[in-house]
């Protein structure tokens, strides 16, 4: 990918101008709210409601907030250049897709839409382990697109390493194990209305296609009829998350694949430490988008101190609260490797399926390199030295 990303400026206001879809970023309440209108509520409020009052939601938006950049806008001298590798996989930007379950609830296409858009872009993408589609289906729609799997190791610890064997084999690049949500947080939205998707079979497209998980199913009913799928989402409750996780869980994975492992989910810097004692390739900070546990810290505000810890041992990966290519900058800048965007591809694939992906990743992309230039940073390195706590805000750690 050798364009010029803030090219798309120029292409998303032609879009504007035709009223085909908002302009993003700058505002993202505004791609939220377009997203409500495509959505049935009790799934809209399962995407982008939280934890407990949403207050870890909230403080991830505001700790971007605590910190602001000082452009040199004569800059460094050289070219800019977003590509970059992460544990092997050459992408053109340092922003992911972060796992999302449940895509194919927002969209027909669901994750194999996001896929081949990311591979067509060259970015990467960590598909969900509740991803609608399978974990064979995805990768084949999107042949060459740089996929990692990211998993909640199963309770059923044959049924874990039979999965990621098939995602190895299925040619998957790196495993992400989620350590934040072996259950689903207090979500209020969730609990008034009813919601739970999973009891509707939805979400299991990996496990469908698994013959250790569909062997314990009931072999006298008819294959994805409404009572299979209801005794799949039983089992499925039984199977999933594993509250009894230990560290040397990754020491045991590390014996399954060869493939790099991450960790998603850590925000203390004694994890990291105590991950990277364990063998893992990578740390990616996040609290989940505040939908686990209220209260929790602000990623962001985590970031530094696990950046300070980890020096650069291994890569440090950041998602939660990033709505736009200047939230990029700042993660970056403060020492993040590369950024995973959440909940904004999945409102575009909500809105207008693969395109809709597109153009939020290319309005992301166009941002951060309009950013880039702007505060004449070249390199991501570059960034590290222009961000600074703003003054008089909280945070700035
Ligand atoms: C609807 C939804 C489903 C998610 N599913 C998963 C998942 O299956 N696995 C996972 O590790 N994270 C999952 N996440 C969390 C994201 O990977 C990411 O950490 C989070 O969306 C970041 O917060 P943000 O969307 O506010 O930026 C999910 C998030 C949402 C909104
Ligand atoms: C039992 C936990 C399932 C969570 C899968 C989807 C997810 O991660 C979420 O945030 O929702």
């Amino acid at each position: 990918m050798t364009e010029s990303w803030y090219a798309v400026r120029d292409e998303v206001f032609a879009d504007g101008l035709r009223g085909r879809l908002p302009r993003l970023p700058g505002d993202p309440a505004r791609l939220e709210e377009l997203a409500r209108q495509y959505l049935p509520a009790g799934l809209w409020s399962f995407v982008a409601g939280g934890a407990g009052g949403g207050r870890t939601v909230m403080a991830n938006r505001a700790a971007f907030d605590a910190w602001e950049i000082v452009p040199r806008p004569l800059g460094a001298g050289r070219a800019l250049s977003l590509v970059t590798d992460v544990l092997g996989t050459s992408v053109a930007a340092p922003v992911m897709l972060a796992p999302i379950g449940l895509a194919g609830l927002a969209h027909p296409d669901g994750e194999a839409a996001a896929a081949r858009v990311a591979g067509q872009l060259g970015l990467a993408m960590a598909l969900s382990n509740s991803s609608s589609l399978s974990l064979e289906e995805v990768a084949g729609a999107a042949p060459g697109a740089g996929l990692w799997f990211q998993l909640h190791p199963p309770r059923d610890e044959e049924l874990g390493a039979s999965i990621v064997r098939r995602a190895q084999k299925a040619g998957y690049r790196a495993i992400v194990v989620t350590v934040d949500s072996w259950t689903r947080g207090w979500r209020p939205a969730d609990l008034d209305l009813g919601y739970d998707p999973f009891l509707r079979g939805q979400g299991m497209g990996t496990f469908l296609a698994d013959p250790l998980f569909t062997a314990s199913l009931p072999q006298d009913m008819a294959v994805g009829s409404q009572p299979w799928l209801a005794a799949a989402g039983a089992r499925w409750r039984e199977v999933f998350g594993h509250s009894g996780l230990r560290w040397d869980y990754f020491e045991q994975l590390g014996e399954i694949t060869d493939l790099p492992i991450l960790i998603k989910g850590i925000v203390h810097p004694d994890d990291a430490e105590e991950a990277i004692a364990r063998g893992v390739s990578g740390v990616v900070v996040s609290n989940h988008g505040g939908r686990q546990l209220d209260r929790s810290v602000a990623a962001l505000d985590a970031l530094p101190a696990v950046v300070r810890q980890v020096a650069g041992r291994v890569p440090v990966l950041f998602d939660s609260g990033v709505r736009s290519g200047a939230d990029v900058a700042i993660a970056l800048g403060l020492g993040a490797d590369a950024v995973l965007l959440g909940r904004p591809w999945l409102y575009g694939l909500a809105i207008d399926g693969a395109e809709g992906v597109r153009h939020v990743l290319r309005c992301v992309l166009a941002e951060l390199e309009l950013t880039m230039v702007m505060s004449g940073a070249a390199t991501v390195g570059d960034l590290r030295h222009l961000v600074r706590p703003a003054p008089g805000r909280a945070g700035g750690h």
